[in-house]
């Protein structure tokens, strides 16, 4: 009972750290409120930034490939009780988020910048793709998502439950409708500078990587369920209206 009330505290934790690091996360690219953002922090050097900011990139990107990937998690849960498995990747990635948000090196060259009404939409823009990316989150499994279930799960001494297989609204425009938001989140500023663009491009390319490592996994998981939705609906730019419709839900049975 210990460790599952243990479990339940380290998931609560992580779950905190990783929404303080989401809220920062928007204020530090919209270089809003706070105090340093993308475009604000210590001067380097063009060289210097550049390297600093694509090493932090770098561990990010990795982290996040290597620990969500299936053989990674199978090995990782001889070492962690498989109920925290999930707060840990949550608390590892946000831990290196903050680290990207403490040491990111700006570089303030502007790329574009407008002013007046499309300063407004760009702005707008930018806060729709936040919140198409939060409700992404809850459109497949928040509280999966982010750890909580599991370590609630286990504290009722629930079984252990295969994630369900969805395509709510938006995974019906979309495969990867988080991702659309957090590209739109990225791109839409009404001042873009160079560390900006180069945060944006990096991003950019990852979640193109990382998208398609994650339907490698999703096709082992739910087979020709997933393998049909690929079919019928695009990866991250939607289609105009018109296209099939797809069955609601269907749960992995092997
Ligand atoms: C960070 S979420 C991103 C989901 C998706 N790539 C997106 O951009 O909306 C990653 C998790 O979502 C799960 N996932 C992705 N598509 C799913 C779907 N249609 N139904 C259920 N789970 C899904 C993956 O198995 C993975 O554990």
């Amino acid at each position: 009972m210990t460790g599952r009330a243990a479990a339940l505290i380290y998931g609560l934790a992580s779950y905190l750290v990783f929404s303080v690091s989401f809220a920062y996360a928007s204020a530090f690219i919209g270089n809003f409120v706070v105090p340093k953002t993308i475009d604000v922090g210590p001067d380097s050097g063009l060289a210097q930034a550049l390297a600093i900011d694509a090493i932090l990139l770098g561990i990010f990107a990795i982290q996040h490939s290597v620990m969500a990937r299936q053989g990674f998690k199978r090995w990782w849960t001889r070492i962690v009780p498989a109920s925290c498995e999930r707060s840990t990747y949550v608390l590892i990635s946000s831990l290196l988020l903050i680290l990207i948000f403490w040491q990111w090196r700006p570089i303030v060259a502007t790329v574009w910048r407008v002013e007046g009404w499309p300063e407004v939409m760009l702005t707008s823009i930018f806060w729709m793709g936040w919140l198409i990316a939060l409700m992404s989150t809850f459109q497949i499994d928040h509280f999966e998502l982010f750890g909580l279930r599991q370590v609630v799960d286990v504290l009722r001494g629930a079984a252990d439950s295969m994630p369900a297989f969805k395509t709510p609204l938006l995974y019906r425009l979309v495969r990867h409708p988080l991702m659309l938001g957090l590209l739109i989140a990225f791109w839409a500023t009404p001042h873009m500078t160079a560390g900006h663009l180069l945060f944006a491009a990096a991003t950019t390319g990852y979640i193109l990587i990382g998208v398609r490592l994650e339907e490698r996994d999703l096709v082992a998981a739910f087979g020709a369920s997933y393998e049909q939705y690929r079919q019928r609906v695009p990866m991250l730019l939607p289609r105009l209206p018109g296209g099939a419709p797809i069955a609601p839900e269907t749960r992995h049975g092997g």
